[in-house]
């Protein structure tokens, strides 16, 4: 697993682009075969891609986090963005159809990942936090999830936000994610933008076609910078910095937190004059 280290903003002021993008673009997580993972500083989060083949796959990386199993200190919130597959986590398989998502929680030893059918193969992005508690595993799609809808077709930013792990949702000791749909000809996310200095974030962009680029704004309000993103890249955003992006088609993102509060509503609000 590739491990990033935490940066400080004036640090990310003097970077160019390859420097941004290497700190804080993943650009591979989904390769078939594989379990992909980045380990980011920022809040210990754990951000991965898991593209199963025939036999299935296990999440393991006992080399980084020296603990005897990958959930023994950790829980995991997982997103299926493919076909149909199967977590067995423990044994107990859940059957996960495109943007369902399943929490897994600290104490499980065994997660294997797994295609229902090899020829429409499931791609599992996930994101797993410290916990210190062991709670129940659990499956949502999203018709259950909690929605919130937000801006407006004259704005370019009409959007519903699908909460599934969340202080009303899926229970979790930290991580908080959902999933934000928009309506055609939406093209913002988050703009407003908001910064939450107790939180950090991690966005993964997909559901775009191949020439699709998210101009992703990040930065202090004051000082932003932005990376292009190609569909299924994710991006991580520190305590510090904005997180909005404008797509040049259409697109969907999961977002994922991490931090010391468990209030999805603790956003502060950065106003049009305060953008450099
Ligand atoms: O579209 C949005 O706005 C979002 O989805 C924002 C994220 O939910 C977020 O940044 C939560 O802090
Ligand atoms: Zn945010």
């Amino acid at each position: 697993m590739e491990v990033r280290h935490a940066r400080h903003f004036k640090e990310v002021e003097r970077m160019n682009t390859a420097e941004l993008r290497e700190n804080f673009l993943m650009e591979s997580l989904f390769q078939k075969g594989e379990v992909k993972m980045s380990y980011t500083h920022e809040d210990r989060m754990i951000v991965g891609g898991a593209v199963p083949s025939d036999n299935g796959l296990y999440l393991e990386d006992p080399d980084t986090l020296k603990t005897d199993y990958f959930l023994e200190r950790r829980e995991l919130g997982i997103v299926n963005i493919g076909g149909t597959g199967r977590v067995l986590a423990d044994g107990v398989e859940y059957e996960l159809n495109t943007k369902d998502c399943l929490y897994v929680a600290k104490g499980t030893k065994e997660v294997l990942f797994r295609n229902v059918d090899d020829a429409t193969p499931a791609k599992f992005y996930f994101v797993s936090t410290l916990a210190h508690e062991v709670l129940v595993t659990k499956i949502m799609g999203i018709e259950e999830a909690t929605p919130v809808h937000l801006g407006s077709v004259k704005e370019s930013n009409k959007r519903t936000i699908y909460k599934y792990i969340h202080a009303d949702g899926i229970q979790s000791c930290q991580l908080m994610l959902g999933m934000t749909l928009l309506e055609d000809n939406s093209m913002w996310n988050t703009m407003p933008a908001h910064i939450h200095d107790r939180r950090s974030e991690i966005y993964l962009y997909f559901d775009m076609e191949p020439n699709t680029r998210i101009f992703h704004f990040m930065g202090k309000p004051e000082e932003t910078r932005h990376l292009v993103i190609k569909n299924e890249q994710s991006v991580i955003s520190p305590s510090w910095s904005i997180h909005s992006g404008i797509g040049t088609g259409s697109y969907t993102f999961i977002w994922a937190m991490a931090g010391e509060n468990y209030t999805f509503e603790d956003m502060e609000g950065v106003s049009m004059e305060e953008l450099k």
